[in-house]
């Protein structure tokens, strides 16, 4: 241990102490959650008497140490394992045996991103990125329905799903959203999502934008003998309406595959999200982040990352999450932060900001299984049978500002097609309209899908020539 470090261990009080184990054998051990945190001391602690407050807070103690603990409890107590001074990171590890059983993502979050980021100790803390082992993994549920079945279902391979949300965000009799949605898919759009928070207001009410969107599918399927499929906000006041929701549309007539399920994830919660990934395994379950900003815009010093909400999200069972543009579109995002947050939910094994996340539950026993896993031309490990042994993928959802000028942008900063991309603006800004908007969507895609520069391509594509014309200019 250097000097430093040595000096800080000696600062500390004997609560701290308990707290804080820099000569940790192995963190990695399948005992422990990890946690990279970003800390600024708010006080006069430095920064591993801070350090050493957090992990106590966010695990078994308080701001004294009381008398009242046992031999046991102290086994529960959050460990400081890891500092660099240089960039004020801390690594914590989390017993996970702390967490409630059965697989509760919200428990998880109410201990390592809860109290602690309102203690006077602290002038900044953010949790850029968590590792959970495997065996821990085992408890969770993770995605069901992913879109590699929504690709099945709508026989689009090898290009992104290419999606919309109906504006304006609000004030569409249910008529008139299921005629901007008919537009769509007949223009050759795939998917449509209801925005953020489109719920059941008196001038669109639920049951009628059920019905009148299920009348509008079936069209455009008849028309273009293409499926198509469409995104309900089912969250609610309440379980029980959240519930109803769900299955006024499940009984609306709809095939199986055509629907999914959005969630605003942190306005209606985690129990909505792990409610919904239980009660309907077999439905994509779209997680929508609105008022993430509060947690993860890089300038915050207070929150966490967009890659630990997007892997707490594919814990919790998203089919697909909202991570941002990386800056192309309209929302504050930068690649590191969203594109390392895409490639931290989709593969079976990624990198992200510190760890190296395996999402296998693969035991390292389960040597049978070990061969299963190989990698793919982009080196992404892979599982040949996404079976029980690997938490399913979860969806890249790439949106805000989009438009089809900026679809080759996005994808040569992700570098993958393997996302589902809902452009709002873009596609009903189009000087000619919604249905004018989706080919000129389609057209920019089958322009990348050539490899021909859409100024090329638009020279014999007109809507995409006119969306080329007006979104550029702006
Ligand atoms: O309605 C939209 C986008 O509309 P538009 O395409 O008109 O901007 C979504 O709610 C944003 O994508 C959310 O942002 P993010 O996807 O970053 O969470
Ligand atoms: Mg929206």
């Amino acid at each position: 241990m250097s000097s430093i470090h040595e000096d800080l261990v000696r600062s500390l009080d004997s609560k701290q102490a308990a707290y804080v184990n820099l000569e940790l054998p192995d963190p990695t051990n399948g005992e422990y959650l990890l946690g990279a945190f970003h800390l600024v001391p708010g006080g006069d602690l430095n920064i591993l008497q801070a350090a050493a407050e957090i992990a106590a807070e966010s695990s078994t103690g308080t701001n004294f140490k009381v008398n009242t603990e046992t031999k046991f409890s102290k086994t529960m107590n959050a460990l400081v394992y890891q500092l660099d001074l240089e960039r004020n990171l801390v690594w914590v590890a989390y017993p996970w045996r702390l967490f409630d059983r059965g697989g509760n993502v919200q428990n998880i979050l109410t201990y390592i991103v809860g109290n602690i980021l309102g203690m006077k100790e602290i002038s900044a803390l953010k949790l850029l990125d968590v590792w959970f082992p495997p065996a821990m993994l085992e408890q969770y549920d993770g995605p069901g329905f992913t879109v590699d079945d929504m690709r099945k279902y709508l026989d689009v391979y090898d290009r992104p799903i290419l999606g919309t949300i109906v504006k304006p965000k609000m004030g569409l009799t249910s008529a008139e959203y299921a005629e901007v949605c008919y537009d769509f898919w007949v223009g050759g759009g795939d998917f449509v999502k209801n925005d953020e928070p489109q719920a059941n207001q008196d001038f669109c009410p639920y049951d009628k934008m059920v019905m009148h969107v299920k009348e509008a599918m079936d069209k455009a399927v008849k028309e273009t003998g293409k499926k198509k499929v469409h995104s309900f906000n089912v969250s609610a006041a309440d379980f029980d309406t959240m519930i109803e929701r769900c299955e006024m549309i499940v009984n609306a007539g709809f095939e199986p595959g055509s629907y999914a399920f959005l969630i605003d994830g942190i306005t209606a919660g985690w129990m909505a999200v792990q409610t919904i990934r239980r009660r309907y395994p077999n439905v994509f379950l779209h997680f929508h982040r609105a008022a993430h900003g509060a947690f993860t815009r890089p300038e915050n010093p207070i929150g966490f990352s967009v890659l630990v909400l997007s892997k707490f999200a594919r814990l919790a069972g998203a089919s697909g999450i909202h991570t941002g543009t990386a800056g192309v579109g309209k929302m504050k995002g930068t690649p590191e932060e969203d594109v390392v947050a895409a490639h931290g939910i989709q593969y079976l094994s990624s990198s992200g900001h510190f760890f190296e996340q395996t999402w296998t539950k693969i035991m390292e026993t389960d040597k049978d299984a070990i061969d299963l896993v190989h990698e793919d031309s982009a080196h992404h490990v892979i599982l040949e049978d996404d079976s029980w042994r690997g938490m399913k993928k979860c969806c890249p959802i790439v949106s805000g500002g989009l438009n089809p000028v900026r679809l080759k942008p996005f994808i040569d900063v992700m570098g993958n097609v393997d996302f589902i991309t809902t452009m709002g603006s873009g596609v009903h800004a189009h000087p000619e309209g919604t249905n004018a908007g989706a080919k000129a969507l389609v057209q920019a895609c089958d322009a990348y899908l050539k490899d021909v520069d859409i100024a090329e391509y638009a020279k014999d594509h007109k809507e995409l020539a006119q969306a080329i014309e007006f979104f550029q200019k702006t």
